[in-house]
């Protein structure tokens, strides 16, 4: 049931169009996945998947499946293959776009759908903050990245004040998914439309311009801000985004194409009705296949002193690096490069240019490659799934539809007659698991939080 009151306001602000909009409320929702390039091509691999799969016409790797599909339950999904996501969704980290080797902060991240498309399209390079503020949303989203193999992403669990006031002037883009009134979701989750009233719509824009002063604090000089929302409120869009023009003068917005049904924003739903705010997109579920998000680009213009804090340095004692070098060399054909840190007995990777994170709350730095436990180097399942069949001296391979893959999914061992010690489970070619041959069985390291029971 749609709150009355959204109804009347949706009516009014649309007018004609209002009942082509309201009428998709009783159509059932899209479905979409986003392959993940870290991983596979996603044009051929779209043709071979198991899922009937379409193009969403304004992501490349992102895909329309069948409403009676199950992609989150396949082997491929634990193998971090593709990313479930909303498909309007898709279009907010096409928007910004950012380079192999950038330095870039997603300030609302959690559970990570723009983030790992963030990730991919940075090809690992660079550095990609994830930030969640609330503590349990932030675990999904640690998880989300291990999972599609991002390697160059800290996932920090921070208020945006906190880093913007680590971090002036020190990235070259921000994508603000902003919390928001989710007008968007009421077809997808009904509980979102049960908590809508005009006071909360009026509560998430006071919240959303908290969010954005410290966003332009962390820009530099030339970097380009995207805000996004999933709901179709003017307050919490274009009026958003005309108070940041106010407020910031030297702020610009930049127009982002408008491709497969997008449309401009809409400066008559404002006071000031700058022309500028029609750069902006809105994606209307009566218009495409998806439902819905309002996406706005800005670039900074105003001179900013360039960040001068401290950069993260190893840390990792001797002896624990030396354990993983020995695995390095025993396991893999592939040697890893870059600074060493250590969380306890645990070591991760940092990404390149990588800042110190002290007295921050920090869930994952980088690449967590693995503990010591009673002098010996265990791998970490996030550096399963950030390597590639060819890069591990020994591969189980196991066929997607075969008993042994559910087997090994639940936490189960397999006999295999080997002594081969530490080996990738592959499914299907791809690194599913860390698995310890031992006397004839693969003993099981599949992650317990994650087994499928
Ligand atoms: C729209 S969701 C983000 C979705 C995510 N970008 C994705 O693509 O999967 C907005 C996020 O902002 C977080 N949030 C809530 N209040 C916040 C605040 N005051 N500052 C920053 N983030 C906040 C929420 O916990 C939520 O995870």
């Amino acid at each position: 049931m749609l709150p009355e009151r959204f109804v009347e306001k949706m009516n009014l602000l649309l007018q004609d169009e209002a009942d082509e909009f309201l009428a998709v409320y009783k159509e059932e929702k899209a479905n979409g996945l986003r392959a993940n390039p870290l991983k596979i091509n996603p044009d051929s691999w779209a043709k071979t998947a198991p899922f009937s799969l379409t193009p969403v016409p304004f992501c490349p790797t992102g895909f329309y499946y069948g409403p009676d599909e199950q992609p989150g339950k396949h082997p491929y999904h634990a193998a971090g293959l593709y990313y479930i996501q909303e498909p309007s969704a898709m279009a907010v980290a096409e928007a910004l776009r950012p380079a192999p080797g950038e330095t870039v902060l997603d300030l609302c991240a959690a559970p990570g759908g723009k983030t790992t498309q963030l990730g991919a399209m940075m090809e690992n390079k660079g550095l990609l903050v994830a930030n969640e503020i609330h503590p349990k949303r932030v675990k999904a989203l640690a998880e989300n990245v291990e999972r599609l193999g991002l390697t160059n992403t800290v996932v920090v669990n921070e208020t945006p004040e906190a880093l913007a006031e680590r971090f002036p002037g020190f990235f070259d883009k921000i994508l603000v998914d902003a919390p928001c009134s989710g007008e968007g979701m009421f077809r997808k989750e009904e509980e979102a439309a049960s908590f809508w009233s005009q006071a909360y719509v009026e509560e998430c824009a006071a919240r959303q311009r908290r969010i954005l002063q410290s966003a332009y604090a962390m820009l530099k000089e030339g970097g380009i801000l995207v805000y996004s929302t999933c709901t179709f409120s003017p307050e919490e869009n274009e009026q958003t985004i005309e108070w940041l023009l106010e407020t910031y003068d030297d702020l610009r917005m930049m127009p982002i194409a408008k491709t497969g049904g997008m449309e401009p924003g809409r400066p008559e739903w404002t006071k000031t009705n700058r022309a500028e705010l029609e750069h902006a997109v809105r994606l209307w579920p009566h218009r495409i296949k998806g439902e819905g998000h309002f996406i706005a680009k800005l670039q900074k213009q105003r001179p900013t002193p360039l960040w001068n804090g401290r950069w993260g340095k190893a840390n990792a004692p001797k002896a624990a690096v030396r354990l993983y070098r020995q695995f390095e060399q025993t396991a893999l054909r592939i040697e890893r490069h870059g600074t060493i840190v250590s969380f306890g007995s645990h070591l991760a990777m940092l990404p390149e240019r990588c800042p110190d994170w002290s007295g921050l709350k920090v869930i994952r730095a980088g690449l967590h490659l693995g503990e010591v436990k009673k002098e010996r180097f265990e791998p970490n399942h996030a550096l399963a799934l950030a390597l590639k069949t060819d890069e591990v001296n020994h591969v189980l391979d196991l066929s997607s539809t075969s008993r042994e893959i559910t087997q090994y999914w639940r936490g189960e061992t397999l006999p295999t007659g080997g002594d081969r010690g530490w080996l990738l489970v592959a499914v299907d070619g791809h690194p599913f698991a860390w698995g310890k041959e031992v006397k004839g069985t693969v003993k099981n390291f599949y992650p317990k939080g994650l087994r499928r029971l």
